[in-house]
């Protein structure tokens, strides 16, 4: 079942052109990762997902009653104001202390319900954003560089969390990473994009493709050539499962 379908979706930013000629779905229970260089338009292609920035051409489409968990990129919250987790997690919709000490613990931050907001480490305000996010009962998470500023343990944990989060509830996951290598380990699919679709496909098949290994090369040295890949042609983008290079 499909539960979020752009066609032939272009985004602006006053004149800018950001994204352009996207064609994306993802379906029920599935992980897919967006990668791409710093200003690609990965956090843009969210918000035009979860219908925040209308596209300037094409269309999104979302199955009827579907249910968003949204994790953010950033999310300011003023040090000068004393916002225990409990008070976070019931907003907007109220939740009981029964239903907030679960949430809590599934995600394995037990004991902050009474804690400030502002005073919890990085690892423990990202679990926190995920219990928000699951307390929707989502059909489909969507994380936007959920690990970023975690140590290396704290990210392979944040995924694993996510992992039994998709194995219990049967949500899809759609993520923005720079975890290169958590990305090829934990995702059913992978795209790439840099202003539109680069590449794509299952992380075995996009992995052993050459074309990836030109452009992306392998382990580490991948991660680093995926961000100084220099886009310098254009082309269109292939619709079809099979690995393409941009
Ligand atoms: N609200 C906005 N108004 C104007 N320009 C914006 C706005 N949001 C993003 N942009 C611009 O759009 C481009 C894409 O931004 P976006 O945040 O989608 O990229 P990203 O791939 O998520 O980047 P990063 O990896 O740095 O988080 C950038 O050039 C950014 O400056």
């Amino acid at each position: 079942m499909t539960l979020i379908q752009a066609s032939g979706v272009s985004v602006h930013y006053g004149g800018r052109r950001v994204l352009f000629d996207i064609d994306f779905s993802i379906t029920k229970g599935e992980i897919v990762t967006i990668v791409g260089p710093n200003g690609s338009g990965k956090t843009t292609l969210l918000r035009a997902l979860l219908g925040v920035v209308p596209p300037r051409r094409g269309t999104v489409a979302r199955a009827r009653g579907l249910r968003v968990g949204y994790v953010p990129q950033r999310l300011h919250i003023d040090p000068g104001l004393p916002l225990p987790v409990r008070r976070f997690l019931s907003l907007p919709t109220r939740r009981s202390a029964t239903e907030i000490a679960a949430v809590l613990a599934r995600v394995g931050v037990p004991d902050v319900a009474g804690q400030n907001m502002t005073t919890l480490s990085g690892g423990q305000f990202q679990r926190v954003l995920l219990a928000r996010a699951l307390l929707m009962e989502p059909d489909i998470l969507m994380l936007d560089e959920p690990t970023a500023g975690l140590d290396q343990p704290g990210v392979a944990s944040f995924y694993r969390l996510i992992d039994d989060m998709r194995h219990e509830t049967g949500c899809a996951v759609l993520s923005v990473s720079h975890d290169l290598h958590v990305v090829m380990s934990a995702s059913d699919r992978v795209v790439c994009i840099n202003g539109h679709i680069c590449c794509e496909g299952t992380p075995s098949v996009v992995r052993a493709a050459p074309e990836y290994r030109a452009l992306f090369g392998m382990g580490t040295g991948g991660a680093l050539a995926l961000f100084q890949h220099q886009h310098d042609h254009e082309h269109d983008h292939q619709k079809d499962d099979t690995p393409h290079a941009g």
